[in-house]
Order: C-alpha cells, then sequence, then structure tokens
C-alpha cells in the first residue's frame, strides 16, 4: 500500500475549486488551516509548514505561505542511532509550535514520508528510526493520522513531485494549457515525470501510473530510478556500490589525480581517490560513467519536445559551477551541462575549492540526460529551486493528498 491510513482515497467531487471549499467545512476550518510536511530525504530532512486560507466557503482557499527548513545529515546517517535522528526531526517540530498558532495544533496534521535513503537501509533499520519518529509525532500536540510516517513509494515521489510544478505553474487546472514534465536528481534515487500527449511505444507502456486529483485522471509516465541518485551514483561509478570491505581503495578518472579521502554513506566508510598514473578528463570520465547508464533507463521519444522543470542536484549542481543564479534559477540546455562537465574535468588537475566530486557529478548529470532518458543536446531544461516563492518538491503534492485523505477518513 502506498499510504496507509493516510492512503488518499480518490474524491469524486467538481473541479479543484469544489476540493477545498468541502475540505474546509469537513475540518470546521474557519479560515485558516495549516499542514505539516515532512521530507526525510538521503541527505537531509526538510519541513515543509503550508498555510492555507479560506476567505469563504464559497471560494477555494489558496495557499498562502509555506514555511521551509532543513537539517543535515539526512535520517540514513543515523542507521543505528534512531534515537538521535528522530531528533533531528524534533528540532524542526520545535519551529513548527512557533510558527503555527496553538489554536490550530489539534488540528493540522504532521507527516513525514522517507525517500531513496531509507529504501536502501536494511528494513529493520528503516523501521526503527521511523517508530522514533513516530513516537516523538504522537507526543507532541498536532494532529497525527495513524501510520504517517513511512517510506514513500517512489512512484508517487514522482507522482506528486508533477502536481507540485503543476500546480504552482497553474496547469492543474488550467484545462487547456499543456503540463510540464518534472526531473528530480536526489542523492539515492532519481525520478522523472510527464504527463504523455503521444502514443508511448510498448516498452515506455510499464511506466504509465494511473492518478487521480482535484476530480481529473490523468495517465502519467513516472519512474524513480532507486541508486541512480547523485551520490548512489557516485559509488556505481567508483565500483564501490554494495561494498562492504571499508579498506579498500576505489579509484576513478572523473576525480583529482592526486586525490585521496574517505566518505561515509548509508552508513558505510568507503575509501576513493584519484588515478595519478592514468588518462583523467572529460572523456575517460564520461566512459566510466556510461558503464553505469548505458541501456538501464527507458527513453520515451517525446521528452525531447516537451519542457521539463529541474530541481534538486540538478539545480544544486548548475548553482555550484556558476551556470544559474542561486536564487532565481534560470533555463539551460542539456549540452550546457556537458560543456560545463567538460571544463571542470579539463581542469582537475589544477587546485580547486570546489568538491573533487564536481566533474563526477556534471558528468554524470549529463550522461543521465542524454545517454540516460535520450534528451538532446537542445532540448531547454527550467531549473526551479521555488516557483511563486514555494520549494520545487514532491511534499506540496503529498500535502493535497493528505489534507483530502483527512476529508475522506470514515469519522
Ligand atoms: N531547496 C531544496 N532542495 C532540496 C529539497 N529536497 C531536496 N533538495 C536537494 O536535493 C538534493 C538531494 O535530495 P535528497 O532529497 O536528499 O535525496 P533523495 O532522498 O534521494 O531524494 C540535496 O542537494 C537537497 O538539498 C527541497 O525541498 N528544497
Ligand atoms: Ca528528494
Amino acid at each position: 500500500m502506498l499510504f496507509s491510513s493516510c492512503t488518499f482515497l480518490m474524491s469524486q467531487q467538481n473541479h479543484f475549486q469544489n476540493f477545498f471549499s468541502q475540505v474546509s467545512t469537513s475540518l470546521n476550518i474557519s479560515n485558516i488551516f495549516y499542514g505539516i510536511m515532512f521530507d526525510a530525504g538521503s541527505t537531509g530532512t526538510r519541513i515543509h509548514i503550508y498555510t492555507f486560507m479560506q476567505k469563504s466557503s464559497a471560494e477555494p482557499p489558496h495557499l498562502d505561505n509555506e514555511i521551509f527548513e532543513s537539517v543535515k545529515p539526512g535520517l540514513s546517517a543515523y542507521v543505528d542511532q534512531p534515537e538521535q535522528g528522530a531528533e533531528t526531526v524534533r528540532g524542526l517540530l520545535d519551529m513548527a509550535k512557533q510558527t503555527i498558532p496553538s489554536t490550530h495544533w489539534s488540528s493540522t496534521p504532521v507527516v513525514l514520508k522517507a525517500t531513496a535513503g531509507l529504501r536502501l537501509l536494511p528494513e529493520q533499520k528503516a523501521q526503527a528510526l521511523l517508530s522514533e519518529v513516530q513516537e516523538l509525532f504522537e507526543e507532541s500536540p498536532f494532529l497525527v493520522p495513524d501510520e504517517c510516517v513511512s517510506i514513500m513509494n517512489g512512484t508517487y515521489e514522482g507522482i506528486l513531485a508533477w502536481v507540485t510544478i503543476n500546480f504552482l505553474t497553474g496547469q492543474l487546472y488550467d484545462q487547456n494549457q499543456r503540463t510540464v514534465g518534472i526531473l528530480d536528481l536526489g542523492g539515492a534515487s532519481t525520478q522523472i515525470t510527464f504527463l504523455p500527449q503521444s502514443t508511448l511505444k510498448a516498452a515506455s507502456e510499464k511506466y504509465i501510473s494511473p492518478f487521480e486529483m482535484f476530480n481529473r485522471s490523468y495517465k502519467l509516465y513516472t519512474h524513480s530510478y532507486l541508486g541512480f541518485g547523485l551520490k548512489a551514483a557516485r559509488l556505481a561509478i567508483l565500483g564501490a556500490l554494495g561494498g562492504k570491505d571499508e579498506s579498500r581503495m576505489y579509484r576513478s578518472s572523473c576525480l583529482p589525480p592526486s586525490l585521496k579521502a574517505e566518505w561515509k554513506f548509508g552508513g558505510i566508510n568507503y575509501k576513493y581517490g584519484g588515478m595519478a598514473e592514468e588518462v583523467t578528463g572529460f572523456q575517460s570520465c564520461y566512459a566510466e560513467v556510461l558503464k553505469v547508464i548505458r541501456e538501464k533507463l527507458d527513453q520515451p521519444a517525446e521528452i525531447r519536445s516537451r519542457t521539463f522543470y529541474a530541481f534538486s542536484y540538478y539545480y544544486d549542481r548548475a548553482v555550484d559551477t556558476g551556470m544559474i543564479d542561486g536564487d532565481q534559477g534560470g533555463i539551460i540546455l542539456v549540452k550546457d551541462f556537458e560543456m560545463k562537465a567538460n571544463k571542470v574535468c579539463e581542469a582537475l588537475t589544477e587546485t580547486n575549492t570546489g568538491s573533487p566530486f564536481l566533474c563526477m557529478d556534471l558528468t554524470y548529470i549529463t550522461a543521465l540526460l542524454k545517454e540516460g532518458f535520450g534528451f538532446y543536446d537542445h532540448t531547454e531544461l527550467q531549473l526551479k529551486k521555488k516557483v511563486n516563492n514555494i520549494e520545487t518538491s514532491w511534499t506540496l503534492g503529498a500535502a493535497f493528498h493528505l489534507i483530502q485523505s483527512l476529508r475522506t477518513a470514515p469519522e
């Protein structure tokens, strides 16, 4: 089951505009209501506190505000200290008490959904972390629908990010406008979602997920590739995925030749470094990365002509290398990533302050987009961290699900 008792029961309401008016009356909300959605990501835990305003029950409320805060590292870094992991969530929850009026606490739902970082942990370790967080929520003054601390299914992670972006860009309730696709590059997984306008090849049909929201049905193309997030991909490129031998040295031509370092991911320590005697640079790095990417991802042809919003590490690495503005984001072409990767990888021997993984990360992003998904060099990507001052994340889509599931849950 994707969501246990938070399962989103598809409503049969009229259009989106009616969606909230019914929610507000049934939840006896006068003119303001809140929702707290935690995103337990592989590299950090984030809280999104959404404020919805409702002027009159005849009008749908609108999303008035989001308070966003994050802590690092993510819960999976506390794989053997679940109590300490929960403490990082407590700090964020305390912030929610300071920002939401106490009169609303008992009607404000709080939910945490973990993504690929916990999917990659042994189940009982992941469960121990979630149980500590559930206890924390139950002690809190907020409304805790039972079992709303869970590991989210990757399919929903991709779908809900699509809902967020198309809601924020106004496509969701404008019947005529073409929707946009989403590309989310996390630390442990990567998602691609779009609403196909033309028929897909048989091979792509298996990625079609029916989905209903705001009284409309969609047949979305979506997939979450576990292990293809940026951090997990680094291990794959180094040949270290699943490696338990913490004494072994993993090398790559994507790293500065003189580099020797250690790195902890998913609770395991890895030794890694450059290849002093071998050829380094973009071509040799690209060849290494292709071994991880080639023929591993589905390539729906339609994406080449569609508009995609890209965020998370796509955004972060473009900012780190000056390709876009850190606040405004920007529009780039797929080939801009390749050109930047080339430049960074050809300067590997120069000592620079940036991350030693920059060449590998940019080369991975290039290969993921071109050889992985099959985008063209000239495909445009909208790199956005926020739209209308709201974070580009699956969490707003999940908040809509949550509010609606509370409305439709049996009394
Ligand atoms: N600004 C912002 N960055 C985010 C958000 N969610 C994830 N990120 C960034 O995306 C990258 C990794 O994503 P994460 O969620 O930890 O990995 P995942 O669990 O595999 O999805 C990190 O650089 C995060 O800072 C968000 O809601 N807002
Ligand atoms: Ca994420």
